[in-house]
């Protein structure tokens, strides 16, 4: 069977999976979550006229003159005076300006003169001055729909105003780690054992993500058994990932079970290394990710292919994943037939974001993660690539 080139098993997850549903919550439960919805400023920001340095509200009129001092003005509460004529206001950053004044002179140009103030330079008007509603009017929009909410936007929802948002409900995950060799660690290991790694990449994955403690089961390879724990997951969960299982060997299950479950096969093998057994059906709106068993593998298919497949549930509009540009820092070997995806040390220093190839790139090996915070796509051809050549690029 030919393998599914990268750009079009992406162009599958964007025509066939199905948005989730949206809701309302409280912002403090909406970081991580996709917009439904344009919120729109409930007040004007500022919501009044105020100073943004610590000083005296005075009128720009007088000039340099001595000011007698009336009052304060505090953040937090109006002042109950009226700047007159050769008057001022002591005014903190942030308090209300008073009626009368229109600027303020910040305590660094100015001189205490026992019950008043001298101004050492004169001020313009608007000086050291926030206008009512010069950020936003209320009633304009601060973010559009299929952006995904993150800390920055939550404070900005919650300075105007605005303290529930309409978004996408999130996915609920169910993780399938399959193989009869697979141990958890701490566990002994008889002969022909591993330890698991794709239990704890794929768990910890989704946590870091913003998408909770996925539903983790172990199965055996053992059909039977596959087919009740993929079952319960379908009936449970939104988007479902096995790992393992995937391939060709007489105990590769996912695609037989999935299909006798009703989960409609979109494509099986992508023209990618590592990855290539990588299955994607659908059962209605449940997604199915066959992820195969080797870890590398496992982790190139959460950064690409997860990573486009929660972007449609949610709605996300922006391009997901999202690629970086940079350049090659040593010549890297190509492969004819699949796409590489590979990991790679990222150097910033020099302005441009410099692309360093590890050593232990086996589809069975992670253990140069320490130093790999790039995956670098090198899509398949003949020729190397050379030192300097562009490459796109994610964080991993
Ligand atoms: N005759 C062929 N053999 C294989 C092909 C092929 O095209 N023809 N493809 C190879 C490629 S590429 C991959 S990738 C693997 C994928 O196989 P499966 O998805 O069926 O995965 P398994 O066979 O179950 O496991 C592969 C490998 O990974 C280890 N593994 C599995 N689960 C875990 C885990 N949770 N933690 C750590 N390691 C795990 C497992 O022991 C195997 O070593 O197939 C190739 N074969
Ligand atoms: O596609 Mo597999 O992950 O190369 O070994």
């Amino acid at each position: 069977m030919a393998l599914l080139p990268i750009v079009e098993a992406l162009a599958c997850y964007h025509s066939a999976v199905r948005t989730l549903p949206t809701h309302r919550v409280p912002l403090e439960l909406a970081l991580g979550s996709v917009l439904a919805e344009a919120p729109e400023a409930r007040i004007s920001l500022p919501r009044f006229t105020q100073s943004s340095m610590d000083g005296y509200a005075v009128r720009s009129a007088d000039g340099c003159s001595t000011r007698a001092l009336v009052g304060t003005a505090a953040a937090g509460a109006p002042a109950e005076v009226t700047v007159g004529p050769g008057e001022a206001v002591r005014i903190l950053t942030g308090g209300m300006l008073p009626a009368g004044a229109d600027a303020v002179a910040r305590q660094e140009i100015v001189e205490r003169t026992g019950d008043g103030i001298l101004l050492r330079e004169a001020v313009h008007k608007g000086e050291a001055i926030r206008r009512e509603g010069e950020e936003l009017v209320a009633g304009t929009p601060i973010a559009e729909a299929g952006q995904r909410i993150t800390a920055g936007l939550l404070a900005a929802f919650a300075m105007a105003g605005i303290d529930s948002v309409e978004v996408h409900r999130r996915p609920r995950v169910a993780v399938l780690v399959t193989g009869d060799e697979v141990i958890r660690v701490g566990e002994p290991l008889a002969p022909g054992q591993v330890y698991d790694a794709n239990g704890p990449l794929l768990r910890a994955w989704f946590v870091e993500n913003g998408y909770g403690e996925p539903v983790v089961a172990y199965v055996r390879d053992d059909e039977v058994a596959l087919e009740e724990a993929m079952s319960a997951a379908l009936d449970s969960a939104d988007f479902i990932v096995t790992s393992g299982g995937v391939s060709v060997g007489d105990r590769d299950f996912v695609p037989v079970v999935a299909d006798r479950l009703g989960v409609r096969e979109i494509f099986w093998k992508v023209a990618q290394k590592p990855g290539k057994p990588l299955w994607f059906g659908m059962r209605d709106d449940k997604v199915l990710l066959g992820m195969p068993g080797n870890p590398a593998a496992v982790l190139v298919c959460l950064a690409v292919h997860a990573r486009a497949v929660l972007a449609r549930l949610e709605g996300e509009t922006a391009e997901q994943p999202a690629w970086r540009r940079g350049m090659l820092a040593s010549a890297v070997e190509a492969d004819s037939e699949r796409d590489r995806l590979v990991r790679m040390r990222l150097d910033m220093s020099g302005g441009v974001a410099s692309l360093e190839l590890l050593p232990r790139q086996e589809s069975h090996m992670l253990s140069n993660l320490a130093s790999a915070h790039a995956l670098v796509w090198l899509p398949a051809r003949q020729e190397t690539f050379a030192a300097g050549e562009e490459a796109s690029w994610l964080y991993i």
